[in-house]
């Protein structure tokens, strides 16, 4: 049975991409080898086994902090049930959560009434149902490879893509040019930690090429 090492389950509205604005479940997984530098959730990267801790520590987490819990799928269920949540939405993300197999989890969920998203790197294989709305947030020249990475964008239904130089941009465009993605995914640009130059190149590269804006709306309201 796979363990989920789980840094944080809360229960929020989705601030980023085609969901926000939907309740959600959100499930934050613990590591990530990427290092990506302006990375929100340095928190999330080494899975110490000193930070081990147990569920009810992880469920009134008041602030970021690296500890974890390892759960089952059914664990997970569990709480999500037993919780008094309402959000029938469930977005997996971390840390990088495609280091696990999501295929149980999300099965399970969905058998269970609930809508499964994940937000990932494109870094690993995606292993989720087809079923999953898969958010990819490529990181490119980044550790991975390219072959995982065109096989994550052609999964992706949607690409989020954090700018704040025009650099990220034309990083996109270049991986857009070689990665076919689906026809009916949504391009997405966020700009990187709410600073206004980077929300202003943002918002004139997604008219000047049709794309979608992505602002981290949870920041702006003040909510997790
Ligand atoms: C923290 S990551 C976790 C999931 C996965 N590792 C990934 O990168 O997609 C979730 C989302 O937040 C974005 N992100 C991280 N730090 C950010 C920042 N400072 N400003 C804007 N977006 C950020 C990521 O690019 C990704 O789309
Ligand atoms: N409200 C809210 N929406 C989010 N969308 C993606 C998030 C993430 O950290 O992956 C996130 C998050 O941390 N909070
Ligand atoms: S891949 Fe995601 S979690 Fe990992 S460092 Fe980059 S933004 Fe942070
Ligand atoms: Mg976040």
């Amino acid at each position: 049975m796979i363990n989920y090492n789980v840094n944080e389950l809360f229960e929020t509205i989705q601030g980023e991409g085609q969901y926000t604005g939907t309740p959600s479940l959100f499930l934050r997984l613990q590591g990530c080898p990427v290092g990506c530098s302006w990375c929100d959730t340095k928190q999330t990267w080494e899975t110490d086994k000193a930070d081990e801790t147990d569920l009810q520590t992880i469920l009134i987490k008041p602030a970021d902090s690296p500890t974890w819990t390892a759960l089952t799928a059914d664990q997970i269920l569990g709480i999500f049930k037993n919780q008094g949540y309402t959000a029938k939405h469930v977005v997996i993300t971390g840390g990088e959560p495609c280091m696990f197999d999501l295929v149980p989890l999300c099965e399970l969920l969905h058998n269970h009434g609930y809508s499964t998203q994940i937000e990932t790197s494109g870094t690993f294989v995606i292993k989720a149902p087809e079923t999953t709305w898969v958010t990819v947030s490529p990181k490119i020249n980044m550790k991975g490879g390219y072959e995982v990475l065109a096989s994550c964008m052609a999964r992706a239904n949607e690409i989020k893509h954090p700018v704040a130089r025009e650099v990220h941009v034309e990083e996109l465009e270049a991986l857009l040019a070689k990665s076919p993605i689906n026809k009916n995914a949504f391009v997405y640009l966020q700009p990187i930690s709410q600073k206004p130059s980077a929300t202003q190149l943002a918002i004139d590269t997604c008219i000047k090429k049709n794309w979608r804006l992505s602002i981290q709306v949870h920041k702006y309201i003040g909510i997790s």
